[in-house]
């Protein structure tokens, strides 16, 4: 039986799995990761047909050593092939079968044989799971690139028509993004989607991945296009100046308001604003927010007159506004007002070919701003394309801009980049942020803050400082960062440490990428 305070953390662990722009059969292995570490399973998985009923994924829960040697047992093959045909949920003595639908069609199963006996509780839990595990096929397939599942089932007459979501090919307006990477072209087939709606958009991903170019970008393809399109960074202003830059002000509101002035909101009435880093705003602020975004309506600093606008707005953060909500740093009120649609835009270490074709870019607005002719050695596109970039597309072309300047003639080679030569200063600092040693804005830079929390493999994790942290209102990634920096990196103790089993602590390592330090 689940423990009730441990359901909504297990719910909200996997609808977080399941809002990452990564293909399907990803998204439902972390989520059935993150079912094995809460809930005592014997066994489990989520089974996905095809157009044609065929099975497409499969997914099985990774308990025992190999996954795959596991076959069905004949039972567990014939509930869920019932559950599938019958969309009804199908109950055994330890073990439940629910249905997976898209429209109301069962098209999979979640499958658990629970270890110990369970509670209704639990099952309405995982009726809860099935259903957002319906909803993430459902966008699969609404954003599936080239609609082929999509056809083929239309095709087929077995599901609704969809209504037609743009052809590809009108990706092409948004001429100022660059990239052909699976993950970069899920995000522009949601700007796509979301660009035909007034939702509130919240743009998350770390610094540099290119949240203002899309919020650009949802401006640029939406009705608003003809009207103005503002931006406010959010952190680099004091309270009282940014309130008087998003509301304007009065003449004579404060020393040395001169004039009456208008704020971002009239300004972007009838277009897009982008508040940037709204998880830097003060509570104080997020509750004179929450109300604009409510009702549509404030008064100038200084005003009596209400004003009322109509205005699209998008957030951006890279902080972990989730986090900063447990901690009653962000009213949740105002989360969820911004967050109506989620838009992740993935690190540029995880868009798959996409570093040379946006170095080739980058290169040819700087032979154009400097009348040269410049291009890339093969060594260069391979010494560009192994590098993790932790300032992700804003490093990149820091990177082409810098080593073009440099380089001592017109054809760029490997030996050309500072990093061969122990001069990248970036290397450098990620590497203090990552120790711990480094100071002021170093730290600022730790990817603990951010809100996909790490920098994977290639760049390594943070350590030092998080053995001091506090572990309540930690992420999970957090808290197995803590206990394995107290455990000295070693797994069976750090599993001491969460309570856990030292599988379990192998399986959230790996799930959340975090590399065993072994020095
Ligand atoms: N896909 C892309 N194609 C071309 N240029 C890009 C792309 N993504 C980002 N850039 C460029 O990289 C730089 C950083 O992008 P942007 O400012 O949009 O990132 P950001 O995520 O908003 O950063 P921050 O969180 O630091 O504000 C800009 O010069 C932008 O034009």
């Amino acid at each position: 039986m689940i423990k009730p305070e441990a359901r909504l953390h297990i719910l909200y662990d996997i609808s977080k799995e399941l809002i990452s722009s990564f293909p399907l059969d990803n998204l439902l292995k972390a989520a059935m990761n993150a079912l094995v570490e809460h809930l005592r399973l014997r066994d489990g998985g989520i089974v996905i047909h095809g157009s044609g009923g065929e099975p497409w994924i499969n997914v099985r829960a990774p308990i025992g050593d190999d996954v795959r040697s596991r076959s069905l047992t004949i039972e567990q093959a014939d509930a869920i092939d019932r559950v599938i045909a019958s969309g009804e949920k199908h109950f055994g003595k330890n073990s439940v079968v629910l249905p997976v639908k898209v429209n109301r069609k069962a098209i999979g199963a979640l499958w658990i044989d629970f270890a110990q006996k369970s509670g209704d509780q639990d099952e309405t839990l995982l009726a809860m799971i099935a259903v957002l595990i319906g909803l993430t096929c459902q966008r699969d397939r609404e954003l599936c690139s080239d609609g082929g599942a999509v056809a083929e089932e239309q095709q087929a007459g077995q599901i609704p028509k969809i209504k037609p979501k743009p052809h590809p090919t009108q990706l092409d307006k948004i001429d100022w993004i660059v990239g052909e990477s699976p993950a970069i072209k899920r995000v522009l087939a949601t700007t796509n989607i979301v660009a035909a709606t007034n939702s509130a958009v919240l743009l998350r991903g770390e610094s540099g991945t290119g949240k203002e170019c899309f919020a650009r970008a949802i401006h640029a393809l939406s009705i608003r296009k003809s009207k103005a399109f503002i931006k406010l960074n959010c952190a680099a202003l004091s309270e009282t100046v940014l309130e008087s830059e998003l509301f304007g002000h009065e003449k004579g509101a404060f020393t040395g308001a001169l004039l009456q002035r208008a704020g971002r909101f009239e300004l972007a009435n009838g277009g897009t604003l982008l508040l940037d880093e709204i998880g830097d705003v003060s509570p104080q602020f997020q509750a004179k927010l929450l109300r604009v975004l409510q009702e549509g309506e404030f008064e100038r600093l200084g005003g009596t007159k209400t004003l009322k606008v109509d205005v699209r707005v998008i957030c951006a953060t890279n902080k972990n506004l989730e986090v900063a909500v447990l901690r009653g740093e962000f009213r949740a009120d105002l989360y969820y007002r911004i967050n109506v649609v989620p838009i992740i835009l993935p690190p540029l270490r995880q868009r798959d070919g996409d570093i040379s074709l946006l170095a080739q870019v980058f290169l040819e607005q700087f032979n154009k701003a400097n009348d040269r002719n410049c291009d890339f050695a093969p060594s260069a596109i391979d010494i560009l394309s192994k590098c993790a970039f932790p300032g992700n597309v804003r490093e990149l072309d820091n990177c082409v801009q810098r080593t073009a300047t440099l380089a001592s003639s017109n054809t760029i080679t490997s030996s050309d980049f500072a990093c061969q030569q122990d001069q990248c200063s970036s290397a450098l600092l990620w590497k203090d942020a990552r120790d711990g040693t480094g100071n002021g804005p170093v730290h600022s830079l730790n990817p603990r803050d951010t809100m996909l929390g790490g920098l994977g493999a290639n760049v390594g994790t943070p350590s030092g400082a998080a053995a001091t942290i506090e572990a309540a209102g930690l992420t999970e990634r957090d808290r197995l960062i803590n206990a394995m920096v107290k455990a000295g990196w070693v797994q069976a103790k750090a599993a001491r440490i969460l309570g856990k089993t030292p599988r379990q602590v192998g399986y959230a390592l790996r799930r959340h990428r975090i590399d065993v330090k072994k020095d």
